[in-house]
């Protein structure tokens, strides 16, 4: 959430976050190498959409807000909370020599791949966030009672990935013994759904890369559209496989087995208005296919369902929310059946990846703590820019009357330098220094479309029989004139050479 050194009584008071990079004294984002500069934080104004009725009830409103109102905005290619670091896919001193990040499917790593990918989320999820540290109390209780200190907490690497998806999905807390109101949802149920959990992502990534001292470190993807009820991820040297003693739990051959989740408190925070911190409880819950209560979400989305969602060509429909039709982000996000239509029983796609995994990975407030959330969507990342690519003209974010979060410039919550939702409503390998190795189901052919075909080729055929026909008639009548022609100047010369003859004779 917030950089470290932005988090003392006095830089909250100021409402200011503009640290100098590289220990230098007084150099605010790093103004004096051309780094970046400091200045107000633009916020959106414009309105939000009807499902969140309240004003100047939670933290998130008009983020960051209520917490910053000066931020650093960098040049160029430089990049951070200071400026101190580079844009995703760039490094080096100035910035300037790209770095390929290629996300690769995660089934095509050779077993050293595998462990060094497994082996890059156990470090951080014991690794210390460098720079962020996360708030465990709304604005209004931040300040401890004698002014002096505030209650911010450090959190590990991967823990922060899972607390910031918490934040974003949390009940606003209204107080007064009401009940928590919990129609809202920075990051799903609209079209920031797509943007932010690419931001979050790449957050992710560069942590890591930072982490292991590797500009080219990339995350790989879980290619979930394979239909059927088996996790193909679901093994040792991947995402772990079912335990053998409980069908709920990891097997113990898996490092996964020892993660802890975070943020499993949700009846603390929503009664008592606390928000989560970074103490680890319970083991990872998993048991694919196992919701027998839910037959529905027992088996993975099918191959084709990608191509008919990739087809849309609406980016996201009024009321640009979890009810709407036609549109391409609710469906990749899996609440419209992958044709396009809402349906209020369907799952698909994003979402039916999620409830298979039945435990942690599918409940919202929790489901980062499973290491397959990343590799989950990763892939739906990697539809929604294959989406981008192929619908250049009708990439059109709403600026308006989205769910609160939503609105195209609005700054995702809770992410910190602001980022917002249309600065990742790109193309990633253009704009953003990572790209998918990945290919796309093609579409199966309709009933429609193989008449139409047989229909244009039986005409190409006639086509074809008529111009020879044509040719060879023309030809034989060219040729047979053509012969007459010639037997006609021959006998026109010998004609008129009997003639001469004749007429000589008849002069001799
Ligand atoms: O019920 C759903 O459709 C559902 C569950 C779930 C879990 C999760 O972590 C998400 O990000 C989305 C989601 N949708």
């Amino acid at each position: 959430q917030f950089p470290r050194e932005c988090t003392s009584t006095e830089a909250l008071r100021n409402a200011r976050c503009c640290p100098s990079p590289f220990g230098r004294v007084n150099d605010p984002c790093g103004v004096s190498l051309g780094r970046g500069q400091c200045l107000s934080v633009q916020a959106d104004t414009r309105a939000h959409g009807p499902q969140y009725p309240h004003v100047d009830q939670d933290d998130r409103e008009r983020w960051p807000l209520r917490f910053f109102t000066s931020a650093c905005r960098c040049t160029g290619n430089f990049y951070g909370f200071n400026c101190g670091r580079c844009k995703h896919g760039f490094t080096g001193v100035n910035c300037d020599t790209p770095v390929p990040v290629v996300r690769r499917n995660v089934l095509t790593l050779n077993p050293s791949e595998r462990r060094s990918f497994v082996n890059a989320l156990h470090q951080a999820k014991r690794t210390v966030h460098p720079d962020l540290v996360i708030a465990t109390r709304r604005y209004g209780e931040l300040f401890s009672p004698d002014g002096n200190t505030t209650m911010f907490e450090n959190i590990t690497i991967y823990n922060y990935f899972v607390w910031s998806h918490y934040y974003s999905v949390s009940k606003t807390f209204l107080g007064g013994g009401q009940p928590s109101f919990g129609g809202v949802d920075f990051s799903h149920e609209g079209p920031g759904f797509v943007t932010w959990h690419r931001y979050h992502l790449l957050q992710l990534e560069r942590d890591i890369q930072d982490m292991l001292g590797d500009p080219r470190f990339a995350l790989p993807y879980w290619n979930f559209a394979i239909g059927g009820n088996q996790c193909d991820i679901c093994t040792d040297d991947l995402m772990g496989a079912r335990s053998s003693f409980d069908e709920n739990g990891i097997s113990s051959n898996s490092i996964f087995s020892q993660w802890r989740v975070v943020c499993e408190s949700l009846d603390d925070y929503d009664t008592l208005g606390t928000i989560c911190n970074s103490t680890e409880s319970n083991p990872i819950r998993r048991n694919p296919a196992g919701n027998v209560a839910r037959p529905m979400v027992q088996k993975l989305p099918e191959p084709q369902d990608i191509e008919a969602c990739l087809q849309l060509t609406t980016f996201d429909t009024p009321p640009f929310y979890s009810t709407s039709t036609d549109s391409f982000r609710n469906t990749i996000e899996g609440y419209s059946a992958p044709e396009g239509t809402y349906d209020p029983i369907v799952r698909s796609l994003h979402n039916l990846a999620h409830l298979f995994l039945n435990g942690t990975g599918g409940q919202t407030h929790l489901s980062p703590n499973d290491p397959i959330f990343v590799l989950l969507h990763t892939f739906t990342d990697a539809i929604f820019d294959e989406w981008l690519r192929r619908h250049p003209g009708s990439a059109d974010y709403p600026m308006e009357n989205a769910p609160i979060g939503h609105n195209r410039d609005y700054n995702m919550v809770p992410f910190w330098p602001p980022i917002t939702n249309a600065e990742m409503f790109v193309t990633a390998p253009e704009n953003l220094g990572y790209s998918y190795e990945a290919t796309w189901p093609a579409r199966p052919i309709t009933p429609t479309e193989i008449i139409t075909i047989a229909v244009i080729a039986a005409l190409f055929v006639v086509a074809i029989i008529f111009a020879v026909t044509t040719c060879a008639v023309r030809s034989r009548s060219h040729n047979s004139e053509g012969r007459q022609h010639l037997l006609g100047e021959q006998y026109q010369r010998y004609d008129d050479h009997d003639t001469h003859n004749s007429k000589s004779q008849s002069v001799v």
